[in-house]
């Protein structure tokens, strides 16, 4: 099934634009009964199963397991995503962008050897650099354009001819870009100003919208400016406000606590919406 379907379907079917983000730090782990850290993947697995339900996707950041050589656990976790929970796409955090030849090593690491059914990238080596993920005709790629820290906008909010820079990014994405109809962008609900910008811009595409809880962002004001004319859109990712809602042996229970009521608040805004 493709990466887009299985969105609409988890978004209408389940009538959820929540995405939990797994961002296993081993400093913030939780601790079970005995005082010992939850092992990484009994970790993500519980909040998985905690969590499941309330979302549209799961978005494993590949630089955490990296960090701790859990590599092995983000494989077996999105095989066991894939198994237990079938029909939420996971997509994969690894902000990759490299040449072309390389790329292609890129997407068959995401693709084949993560099992993902999205990845993010970074669109500013051009669409050469892009182009072999979209030979994966099922697959799914969200593209940075306006992202969610304050830096993005050292590059992203500069002036390139009549557009800037993220304008750009969204313009290509939505038109000559999307060769397979599986692209999104990468936007942050930090700035919502930009958001309604780059939704103009790309009126049908995904989002990938992180900046909500940890790092702050407004739902209703995200959800107002990002949503596409039939409601949806958006996937909208809270990570550390979910995962580390608890830090003892009912740490699974608080994040599924947290991603109810951020489900919830969410689908509150797209009610206001239609009100
Ligand atoms: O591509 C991303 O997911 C991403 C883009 C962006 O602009 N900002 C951003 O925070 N992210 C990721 O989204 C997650 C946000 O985590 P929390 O702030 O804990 O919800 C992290 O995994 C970030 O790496």
């Amino acid at each position: 099934m493709k990466f887009i379907d299985q969105l609409e379907a988890r978004w209408t079917g389940s009538d959820t634009m929540l995405c939990v983000g797994l961002d296993p730090n081993p400093a913030r782990l939780p601790k079970t009964a005995s005082g010992a850290a939850v092992p990484v993947y009994d970790f993500c697995r519980d909040i998985i199963d905690a969590t499941a339900d309330t979302v549209c996707a799961f978005k494993p950041q590949f630089a955490y397991f990296a960090a701790m050589r859990e590599l092995d656990a983000l494989e077996r976790l999105t095989a066991y995503i894939h198994e237990r929970h079938p029909g939420i796409p996971v997509i994969l955090d690894a902000k990759r962008g490299d040449i072309g030849s390389t790329a292609r090593a890129y997407a068959v690491e995401a693709f084949e050897v993560y099992g993902a059914d999205a990845v993010t990238l970074s669109p500013y080596m051009g669409f050469d650099t892009v182009e072999p993920y979209l030979e994966y005709e099922d697959k799914g790629v969200f593209l940075l354009c306006r992202t969610s820290n304050p830096g993005g906008a050292d590059i992203e909010m500069l002036q390139a001819g009549e557009r800037k820079v993220f304008e750009h990014v969204a313009a290509n994405a939505s038109e000559r870009w999307n060769t397979n109809g599986e692209m999104g962008l990468v936007v942050g609900a930090t700035f919502p100003g930009e958001l309604a910008a780059v939704r103009r811009l790309a009126p049908k595409l995904p989002f990938l919208v992180p900046g909500i809880g940890a790092q702050g962002g407004d739902i209703n004001a995200a959800v107002r400016a990002g949503v596409t004319s039939s409601g949806w859109g958006m996937v909208i990712n809270s990570s550390r406000a979910v995962i580390y809602a608890g830090n003892g042996p009912d740490f699974a229970d608080a994040a599924r606590a947290k991603a109810i009521e951020t489900r919830d608040a969410i689908r509150a805004a797209q009610a206001s919406l239609k009100a």
